[in-house]
């Protein structure tokens, strides 16, 4: 089968594997994407839009965004970053402006949390990054790894511009090693004293006799856009479904019935996006509330309404809102 044609089709970079990607169905589907995927194939036609997915790893979606070549993109901001450290430190090499507009930032998604950390042996003495000033560092970071060293040794040197100092600025003394994976493994294996690397839960830190001794960047996915969008309108309205989407995530429904002589003091507890909604019941004394409720405060807002007499809570999901 040829493969399809883009004319006219807004092109949205999505991950094609690893971590945010099936977060990043999930939310295609709560924006009612519709596609269908070919075995195989990077590339999906949206039946109800006219918009074409493009299936590209993570660490690459900056690229293609970045050069206009794809119009929207998920990622994780430390991919963002990572990508304008490499451009940054490319362009200032070579002494002229960067190649690509980079891209334009258009809400955060809120999954995909985790932090890009510099790390070193448990057993070891190194305690605070400047102590690896000098030393081998490994990592899939190695441009804002590179930065990040920078500023250091800029720092180190009394450089009172530190803060700003880029890998493409200064000659760096210590050694940036790319490694594509299994990052965790260089310093046991006598390759790195310390790595820079992604941490979300810390297991495969300990368990690598790792600990954390700075923080580079932290990370939650992103929606990106290029600084030159082929369908302006289309952005948004793709932007404004996931908006949606994720604002559903965030909160529940909560209903209950209050006694009206308790209404004031129920409603503190679930004041409601703009304001809750009181409906009478067909009881004497008694009115119905409902009222979204961040999802991770709903139990303590359910023990605080029992508190104040509030019956027959109810919690509900939100598909989707605007
Ligand atoms: N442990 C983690 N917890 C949460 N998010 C993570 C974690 N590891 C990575 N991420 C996020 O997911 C993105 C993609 O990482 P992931 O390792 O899944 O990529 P990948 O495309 O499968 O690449 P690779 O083959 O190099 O592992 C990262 O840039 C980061 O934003
Ligand atoms: O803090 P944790 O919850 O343990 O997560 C951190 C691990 O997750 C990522 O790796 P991934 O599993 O994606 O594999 P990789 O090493 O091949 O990149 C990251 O590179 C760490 O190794």
């Amino acid at each position: 089968m040829p493969p399809p044609s883009l004319e006219g089709r807004l092109l949205f970079a999505v991950p094609k594997k690893g971590r945010l990607n099936q977060a990043t169905l999930n939310l295609l589907e709560g924006a009612d994407i519709q596609f269908r995927r070919e075995n195989r194939l990077d590339i999906a036609l949206v039946k109800n839009l006219p918009i074409a997915l493009v299936f590209l790893p993570a660490a690459d979606i900056p690229t293609f965004v970045g050069q206009g070549r794809v119009d929207l993109g998920i990622t994780g901001w430390d991919q963002v970053q990572e990508h304008e450290a490499g451009v940054r430190s490319a362009s200032l090499l070579r002494g002229s402006g960067p190649t690509t507009g980079g891209c334009d930032m258009v809400m955060d998604l809120g999954f995909g949390g985790c932090k890009l950390q510099v790390q070193a042996p448990v057993k070891g003495q190194y305690t605070e990054t400047k102590d690896l000033i000098g030393k081998t560092i490994c990592t899939s970071f190695v441009g804002l790894a590179a930065d990040h060293f920078a500023r250091l040794e800029a720092a180190a040197d009394g450089d009172p511009n530190a803060s700003e100092a880029t890998a493409g600025s200064r000659k760096l003394r210590t050694q940036i090693v790319e490694l594509s994976g299994s990052v965790e493994a260089a310093c046991a294996l006598g390759v790195a004293e310390g790595i820079v690397d992604l941490v979300e839960s810390g297991e495969t830190m300990r368990a690598a006799g790792l600990k954390a001794i700075d923080t580079v960047v932290e990370s939650t996915a992103v929606l990106i856009k290029s600084k030159s969008p082929s369908n302006p309108d289309m952005v948004e309205l793709i932007a404004s479904r996931i908006r949606g989407v994720i604002t559903a995530q965030r909160f529940v429904l909560c209903q209950y019935n209050v006694e009206r002589a308790r209404l004031a003091e129920a409603t503190k507890i679930t004041p409601g996006k703009r304001a809750p909604t009181v409906t009478m019941l067909d009881e004497d004394g008694w009115v119905a509330v409902s009222s979204m409720v961040e999802t991770k405060k709903i139990a303590l807002v359910m023990d605080d309404l029992t508190r104040v007499g509030a019956q027959d809570i109810l919690v509900l999901d939100i598909h989707n809102t605007r």
